[in-house]
């Protein structure tokens, strides 16, 4: 397994998004174990261009993807959809859809359109050359969306899971999983360190929960863990044990 730690703030739109960088490197350091790469990112750095350095240095089979903003997943989730194809099961948990347009979004920043670009709709240099079916993505945690997002969530087949328990019921059989895990989907009240919080969140037994059930039912591909702005020791304190369990899952998860 490798760690692919990618210290990006330039896709979020926050006044505090420069702690993500500082954010990657104290998540790759919370995991147990693999091999650790990390993307330069400076300031002269764009989202394309990280991008390009992500796809020349993403190694083959399972990587943890560590950011940095959303949209570090970009690359390592279009590989596995190019890889997977029907097969593959996106779970995104986040309190954010990231399925804005360059027209719908609010704050114009990109991690907010993500995962649209995924499905082929976004900046024209960042979509993917093998499209995700929008019918492959689950939504798990996610109680914040823009009109925009509402109404594409209604019309394009995606499944939106509000209660997390059971989720894994979502995996036909011979599926694959990637989880993504924007931090904002934990409950501020019990973790604040992240740049745009949405209350009525997840607690973090449950994301463990949600994740390790989904790894006991199909072989996790690729796992990111993004969007951790450091702001308190009792946060930090908060991930350690999180990270251990979610990185133990995905490196236990069923092989099919
Ligand atoms: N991955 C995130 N934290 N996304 C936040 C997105 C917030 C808002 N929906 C926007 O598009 O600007």
């Amino acid at each position: 397994m490798h760690v692919l730690e990618v210290p990006q703030w330039q896709g979020s739109g926050a006044p505090t998004a420069r702690r993500l960088a500082e954010g990657a490197a104290l998540l790759a350091g919370m995991v147990p174990y693999g091999t650790r790469l990390r993307v330069p990112v400076d300031e002269e750095s764009s989202v394309d261009g990280i991008a390009a350095s992500v796809r020349s240095m993403l190694p083959p089979g399972p990587v943890l993807t560590v950011g940095g903003d959303c949209s570090v997943d970009l690359v390592p989730v279009a590989r596995a959809v190019s890889q997977y194809g029907a097969r593959l099961k996106v779970f995104w948990f986040d309190a954010h859809g990231d399925l804005n347009t360059p027209e719908s979004s609010p704050s114009g920043a990109f991690h907010g359109m993500v995962l649209r670009t995924l499905t082929g709709t976004g900046p024209a240099s960042l979509v993917p050359d093998t499209l995700l079916d929008p019918e492959r993505i689950v939504l798990a945690g996610v109680r914040d969306l823009d009109p925009g997002e509402q109404a594409y969530v209604a019309s394009s087949g995606i499944t939106h899971l509000r209660d997390t328990s059971g989720l894994e019921s979502a995996l036909a059989p011979g599926d694959v999983a990637y989880i993504h895990i924007d931090l904002d989907v934990l409950d501020p009240g019990v973790f604040s360190s992240v740049g745009t919080p949405a209350p009525g969140g997840l607690q973090p037994g449950e994301l463990l929960d949600a994740v390790a059930a989904i790894a006991s039912v199909a072989e996790v591909v690729g796992m990111a863990i993004t969007e951790y702005e450091p702001s308190s020791a009792a946060d930090q304190e908060l991930l350690v044990p999180l990270v251990r369990g979610l990185t133990s899952a995905f490196a236990a998860s069923k092989k099919s």
